[in-house]
């Protein structure tokens, strides 16, 4: 076990009581140095799953956090796999950088290993704490602030899509029915567990800092109004300069097919009395960017998004699909999780085939580390360039180009919100 100094006391992080809730996340807070909204507190209150909040104490106070959401995440080849969605994680700047994350940490992998999930995931607030854990970087995404003077989406040829704006909420069933839809399709989406579409609404005006409320515009087919896409967005027009400068800031944008994507896009930057239109997080292999007449005006920037950690290496290998055959011999090694060290024969007949994944003695093809493994997970991180940085050793001549090409996939990942 690891200790505090003396005075401190040992560093057991045990679970959290949900009348301890509001301390736990004032000692967040302060980790953060950050103050909520009561209406974002109380959001988040409502989703922390308590039985898997973490917390470690010094004498009555919580001076460490970590939490976990149950999640299921979509992997290539459109399984949607148990996930827990690491979040919440902070330690009082009074008792940093003597182990508290680190114990957190293992506490928190030894429970998901037990209930069974393969994979824990999360994003970074700095992308260099977690590695030594394990997670890899699997995927990234795009931030647009398009310069709409500049950039157009043309309007879709023969006007497949009528646009309707809607009550936010009262659209929101038939929205997160065309949302759940999309998940399995992109490796990297989360199923909306139930209450999560409210964090896709959440819009108090407290928060709004003088913009229009959130609106939702539907995408419906024009010949049986059946919803093949929606977007959800807010307006902020300023008059100082002497005229309108507006921005529309994008939320989320989900269509089923080009033609209501087309349109979605091009109705949101057509909106008058604006100049910008920024959305904060897009695929990187967004259709936008085909779909813009001038992609430079988007001004994108890449972004680290989601990190992928194997918890149990053969179950999670076997639940993806690749996008060639392969047949190999993975030697990974895990410090971390050490079940996970050895080697691995991977083996599968390409993306129609399940795979299958055993411990064996074979020599190995590949040496990585698992976070290499999980940074590949996803399909949108090569072993290739992985390799190209000296984290992954070739065993075997033409290996790596097989494996990288197997772990690909056609579709990059992409997380759709934050927790
Ligand atoms: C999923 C999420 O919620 S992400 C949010 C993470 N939280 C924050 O960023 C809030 C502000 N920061 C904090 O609360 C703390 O500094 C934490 C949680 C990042 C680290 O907590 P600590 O208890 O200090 O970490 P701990 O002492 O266990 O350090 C473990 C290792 O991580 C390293 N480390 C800690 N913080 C960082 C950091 N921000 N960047 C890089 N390395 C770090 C330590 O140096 C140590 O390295 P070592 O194992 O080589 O000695």
């Amino acid at each position: 076990m690891t200790h505090l100094p003396q005075e401190h006391g040992p560093l057991e992080p045990r679970v959290l009581q949900a009348a301890e809730w509001d301390g736990w996340y004032d000692a967040l807070e302060t980790a953060f140095g950050s103050a909520e909204s009561p209406e974002r507190r109380a959001m988040w209150q409502a989703l922390t799953e308590v039985d898997r909040s973490l917390a470690v104490w010094d004498g009555d106070r919580p001076v460490g956090a970590a939490g976990a959401f149950s999640f299921r995440l979509a992997v290539p080849g459109g399984a949607v796999l148990p996930a827990a969605g690491v979040t919440m994680v902070g330690v009082l700047p009074t008792h940093r950088r003597r182990g508290v994350l680190t114990a957190l940490m293992r506490r928190q992998l030894d429970d998901v290993h037990e209930r069974g999930e393969s994979l824990a995931v999360l994003t970074a607030s700095e992308p260099g704490i977690y590695g030594r854990y394990g997670y890899g970087l699997a995927s990234w995404q795009l931030g647009v602030r398009i310069d709409r003077a500049r950039a157009r989406v043309a309007r879709p040829a023969g006007e497949p899509v009528r646009l309707r704006l809607a009550d936010p909420a009262g659209s929101a069933a038939d929205c997160e029915r065309l949302y759940a839809a999309q998940v399995p399709l992109r490796p990297g989406m989360l199923a909306r567990r139930p209450g999560w579409e409210r964090v896709a609404l959440f819009d108090p005006p407290s928060e709004r800092g003088g913009r229009a409320p959130l609106q939702c515009v539907l995408a419906e087919d024009r010949a049986d109004a059946t919803l093949l896409g929606y977007a959800r967005y807010s307006v902020g027009i300023s008059w100082e300069h002497g005229g309108p400068g507006g921005e529309v800031r994008v939320r989320e944008v989900t269509a089923a097919t080009p033609g209501a994507r087309a349109a979605l896009w091009n109705y949101l930057l057509e909106l008058d009395l604006t100049d910008t239109v920024v959305a904060a997080s897009l695929p990187v292999d967004d259709p936008l960017l085909h779909l813009v007449s001038d992609p430079r005006r988007l001004r994108s920037q890449l972004s680290d998004a989601l990190f992928v950690r194997l918890v149990e290496v053969g179950d999670a290998l076997r639940s993806r699909r690749y996008a060639a055959p392969v047949d190999l011999v993975l030697a990974v090694e895990d410090e971390f999780c050490p079940w996970n060290t050895g080697r691995w024969h991977l083996h599968a007949a390409g993306p129609e085939h399940p795979a299958a994944c055993e411990p064996t003695e074979d020599a190995a093809d590949l040496a990585l580390s698992v976070r290499e493994l999980g940074a590949a997970y996803l399909g949108g991180c090569t072993l290739a360039a992985q390799a190209a940085a000296g984290l992954v050793r070739e065993l075997r001549p033409g290996a790596l180009a097989r494996a990288s090409a197997a772990f690909g996939w056609p579709v990059a990942p992409w997380l759709p919100h934050g927790f």
